[in-house]
């Protein structure tokens, strides 16, 4: 059967006219069922859908997909939680939730298929410009289901500019790290108001204040050098005041490698300010659903379209 909208444990919008409704509405207010099996890497509904054969099935692909290469880091843009609302008639803020699980569903896919690091943009700073409402139901959201992300003893991270959250969620999110920073099975990093611009004026700022302390330290130990000097033996050797690997030590995202694969779901094929330095040889994917409807065959098609394209990929980081 297929699920209904009242088995994901969220609420559509009132039709206050109708008694029908308020019967109906009544039922629907029970909040069913709609959990996130684990073990199996699947919702209830998909399990009640294709039962054990479904999930025999998705170990026979994913079986077949590990004989050829496996990307190390896949990265999901959760685009389409707000149409998906819409599209369902749900209440306000359900599309979100009802996104949070096919985070979930994904994340556990990719475990499966030996994906040791995942990324997803959950708040952007730009999404600081919505009604407070949103930003505040996004926030509570996030503090309500920041210790669910990182059951799956992954190490997780919060990348962004932190200071920007609220107080609770900065605190979720910064007890979480340390509650897994010895996990080892994979890396899992939410960006929680992040952009990449952000990301990089970030870390061009660290790395400068790096050199000017490096400066000072020299000065200070009288090796005599001045900036001029410094940079002047610098260039001699070949090298440039602030290169490439100074600003890159610094980045939010040196915590996992570049990305193989970003997955941007209901078709949008911009970046929208997410990991715009990381992404440069990187396979743009975007299925034209809607991100809560986003599921294992989505992920299958990505990662055959990233073997189909590796040795291409892998010529031009090379070059
Ligand atoms: C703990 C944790 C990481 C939770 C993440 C929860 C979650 C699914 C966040 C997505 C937030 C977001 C702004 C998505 C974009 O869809 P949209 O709201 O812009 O929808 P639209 O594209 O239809 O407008």
């Amino acid at each position: 059967m297929p699920p209904s909208i009242c088995d994901i444990g969220v609420h559509t919008k009132p039709k206050p006219k109708s008694n029908l409704y308020k019967k109906k509405k009544k039922k629907k207010k029970n909040k069913s069922n709609l959990s996130f099996d684990m073990d199996e890497g699947s919702t209830s509904h998909e399990t009640q859908r294709f039962g054990s054969f479904g999930s025999f099935l998705r170990r026979c692909i994913l079986s077949i997909l590990s004989t050829a290469t496996i990307p190390n880091h896949i990265s999901f843009i959760m685009d389409g939680n707000r149409r998906y609302c819409k599209k369902k008639n749900l209440m306000e803020g359900a599309g979100h939730r009802v996104g949070f699980l096919a985070l979930m569903a994904m994340l556990r896919y990719c475990y499966q298929m030996g994906i040791k690091c995942v990324t997803d943009y959950a708040f952007s700073i730009d999404n600081f410009k919505r009604r407070p409402e949103e930003v505040q139901s996004l926030m509570e959201l996030m503090q309500e289901k920041i210790e669910g992300l990182i059951k799956e003893e992954s190490m997780g991270y919060f990348i962004g500019n932190l200071k920007l959250l609220s107080k609770p969620v900065r605190l979720a999110a910064e007890k979480a790290m340390v509650a897994t920073a010895s996990n080892s099975r994979a890396v899992l990093s939410s960006c929680i108001a992040y952009t990449s611009t952000d990301e990089i004026v970030h870390a061009v700022q660290e790395s400068c204040q790096e050199k000017w302390d490096e400066i000072r330290e020299l000065n200070a130990s009288g090796a005599g050098y001045g900036l001029m000097e410094l940079d002047g033996n610098r260039r001699e050797q070949g090298e440039h005041y602030i290169g490439v690997t100074d600003v890159e030590k610094h980045m939010y995202m040196a915590v996992a490698p570049d990305p193989d694969i970003i997955i941007r779901a209901s078709g949008e094929t911009r970046l929208s300010n997410f990991l715009l330095w990381q992404s440069a040889y990187c396979l743009l994917y975007s299925p034209s659903v809607l991100w809560p409807e986003i599921g294992f065959q989505h992920l299958v098609w990505a990662v055959l379209e990233f073997q189909r394209n590796y040795f291409y990929l892998k010529e031009k980081k090379k070059a």
